[in-house]
């Protein structure tokens, strides 16, 4: 049977004293699209402010997990627990095209458009220039930022992110890792992020999380202090740990 709580985490009397924080708490969860279970029986803790990275191979669930957390998907077994304050960035910004960006930045907030409260999102994504255009006219890593305006203007206790980067060429997407880096700092939300790049997976995470058949199958804290160099031997070490339970041969 499915349970899906939403928690507020600054005010929660139902909580137990003794229970540990958290951002995301997950009990033997179940996904199933007709008689295949997508995800088996999965338990995953993220605490507050932790930035965790979620890797696996095409079509092991990864989308499907961030769907649940992001209660897009209540249709599961098991329990799921989430902070109530959460937003998601997908990997096609998905603005809407018939509004100006600034007014896609506030779109779904309680009353009237906020325009100021717009554009001091919008500023932290280095979009301020963009606030007063059709989305049609973005580029796609401007779309992506204002993707991410959108997100943080809720203020949320959690920022899921899934595949944020994977369209943008590779000087963007460094650009894009680094934002979201630097709004995490500033934020201090938990995240949990999507991506099919090792590399990202490590300069970004305090953990990655390896989901293979439906399950994490590995994980591992990123002890490097940040920003991290490729060529440090802890991100080659563990690089090749990470690929090793993806099941990819590395190169080289
Ligand atoms: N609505 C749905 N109905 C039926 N099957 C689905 C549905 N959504 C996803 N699936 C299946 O569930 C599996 C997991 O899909 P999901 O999108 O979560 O994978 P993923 O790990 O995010 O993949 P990718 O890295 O390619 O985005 C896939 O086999 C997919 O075909």
């Amino acid at each position: 049977m499915a349970t899906v709580v939403h928690r507020d985490l600054t005010c929660s009397p139902a909580v137990p004293a003794d229970a540990a924080p958290f951002a995301v708490r997950v009990r033997g969860l179940t996904k199933r699209f007709g008689d295949r279970a997508v995800i088996s029986d999965l338990d995953l803790d993220i605490a507050p402010g932790e930035f965790v990275v979620l890797l696996g191979a095409s079509g092991c669930g990864k989308s499907t997990l961030l769907r649940i957390l992001a209660d897009l998907d209540r249709d599961l077994d098991g329990r799921v627990e989430v902070a109530t304050r959460r937003a998601v960035s997908f990997q096609s910004p998905r603005l809407m095209p018939w509004k100006k960006v600034w007014r896609n930045v506030v779109l779904g907030l309680p009353g009237r458009p906020d325009r100021a409260r717009a554009e001091a999102a919008l500023a932290e994504v280095n979009m301020t220039h963009r606030s007063d255009v059709w989305p049609k006219v973005l580029s796609g890593g401007e779309a992506q930022r204002a993707s991410l305006a959108r997100a943080l203007v809720r203020e949320p206790d959690l920022l899921l992110l899934d595949e944020p980067f994977s369209a943008l060429d590779a000087l963007t997407r460094l650009t894009a890792q680094a934002l979201v880096a630097d709004l995490w700092t500033l934020h201090g939300c938990a995240v949990l992020l999507v991506t099919h790049d090792v590399e990202e997976a490590i300069k970004l995470a305090d953990r990655v999380l390896v989901m293979r058949d439906g399950v994490i199958a590995h994980q591992a804290v990123v002890e490097q202090e940040r920003p991290r160099e490729v060529a440090d031997p802890r991100f080659v070490s563990l690089r090749a740990e990470l690929l090793a339970h993806l099941g990819v041969q590395e190169h080289g």
